[in-house]
């Protein structure tokens, strides 16, 4: 890896450049895939890293060849100063995405059009009221539910991600492709992933294949398109013949594409992780207050990303990672 290509190259040859900056650790939902039943310790506000200084960091990333930044949490629409992080990072030649549970982003519609963040992924992991109170701990199914409606008309690029879980909601994996029918949509069925404090276990995984067994059952063979890959895809995704919207699978456990990884991450209190499993971090906030070069600092931090992510060694098998230490979801932001 050498700084002159300017795109940040790991030592297997994936360009990063593709950057998930995690902007709160807080959240108004309590997902129990996610965050730990007694939440998670929060860091102290002076640690976390102001607007100013996450678009100072992304600055640097986007010099070296990042061109999508993706805004995520906890939930970072609860950022107060959300609109002006979002006006810093604008003035980047980058495409802005973001991932919200929606709770709020019929407040934020204006300011994604005026920035041009059109890319809009939303966490909805059930279309039944009560389960969505089950799952989020909040009784906030109807706002959720409503404003994926709103940014459906107001003509966003929305994805939905639904991670699966047996016996709560893998039975409504129809309702969620008929969905698609009328609603230009790319609906994602996630494979829960185990991560701190989430009591993951195997038993409660639906995995990439029981998930094509179901839609199999239920449509005829030639009526399933599979849609050709996006480059540097999480999903592998399909659709029903004639329907309006079309439907993902992320096999992030089962059958994981880090060949093609070209993320890295940046979470709320600055640290960077090179990988969604990687459990050393490089303390980037630190080393920009203390006026260290921070590309030097990025560039080592890529240059230690390992092939695959933890637990899948040759001879490991993936329950190794419900072993293996790591944050809590909450705090890494997906
Ligand atoms: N294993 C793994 N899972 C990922 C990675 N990126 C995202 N995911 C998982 O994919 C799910 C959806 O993530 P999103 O935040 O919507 O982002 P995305 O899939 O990168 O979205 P696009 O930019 O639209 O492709 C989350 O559960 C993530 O944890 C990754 O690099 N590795
Ligand atoms: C951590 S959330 C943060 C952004 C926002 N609050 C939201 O829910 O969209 C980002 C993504 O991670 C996914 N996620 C959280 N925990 C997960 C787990 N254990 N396995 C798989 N995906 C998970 C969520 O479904 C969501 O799509
Ligand atoms: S998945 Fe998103 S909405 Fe749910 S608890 Fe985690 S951060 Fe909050
Ligand atoms: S597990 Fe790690 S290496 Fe694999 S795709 Fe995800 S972030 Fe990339």
């Amino acid at each position: 890896m050498s700084k002159t290509t300017e795109i940040l190259t790991d030592t297997f040859g994936r360009q990063h450049n593709y950057l998930r900056i995690s902007l709160i650790e807080k959240c108004n939902l309590r997902c129990t895939y996610c965050m730990p039943e007694h939440g998670v310790p929060l860091t102290p506000k002076e640690n976390l890293m102001t607007s100013s200084e996450v678009v100072e960091i992304a600055k640097v990333f986007v010099k070296n060849g990042v061109n999508k930044i993706r805004l995520t949490g906890g939930e970072p629409l609860l950022r107060k100063d959300f609109s002006e992080i979002l006006a810093g990072l604008a003035e980047f030649p980058v495409q802005i995405s973001i991932t919200t549970n929606a709770i709020l982003v019929d407040r934020f519609i204006d300011d994604f059009k005026k920035y041009d963040l059109r890319d809009i992924n939303v966490s909805l992991d059930t279309l039944n009221p009560e389960k969505f109170n089950t799952i989020t701990k909040r009784n906030q199914f109807d706002k959720a539910f409503e404003n994926v409606l709103l940014l459906i008309k107001e003509g966003f690029n929305v994805k939905v991600n639904v991670v699966l879980l047996n016996d709560f909601n893998e039975n409504e994996i129809i309702n969620f492709i008929e969905f698609t029918k009328n609603n230009a949509v790319n609906i994602r069925f996630i494979e829960f992933m185990p991560f701190s404090g989430n009591s993951w276990d195997k038993s409660k995984l639906v995995s990439y294949q029981q998930i094509l067994d179901r839609v199999s059952d239920k449509y005829k063979s030639e009526d399933i398109i599979s849609i050709k890959n996006e480059q540097n895809f999480t999903a592998r995704n399909f659709k029903i013949k004639d329907y309006a919207g079309s439907f993902g699978i992320i096999s992030s456990v089962t059958n994981p594409f880090c060949d093609v990884c070209n993320r890295i991450r940046l979470t709320a209190n600055g640290k960077i992780k090179n990988c969604l499993f990687s459990t050393s971090e490089t303390d980037l906030l630190t080393a920009l207050r203390n006026g260290d070069n921070i590309e030097d600092v990025i560039y080592t931090a890529v240059t230690k990303k390992k092939a695959v992510r933890a637990g899948m060694d040759e001879n490991a098998d993936f329950e190794d990672l419900s072993n293996h230490h790591n944050r809590s979801m909450i705090t890494i932001g997906g």
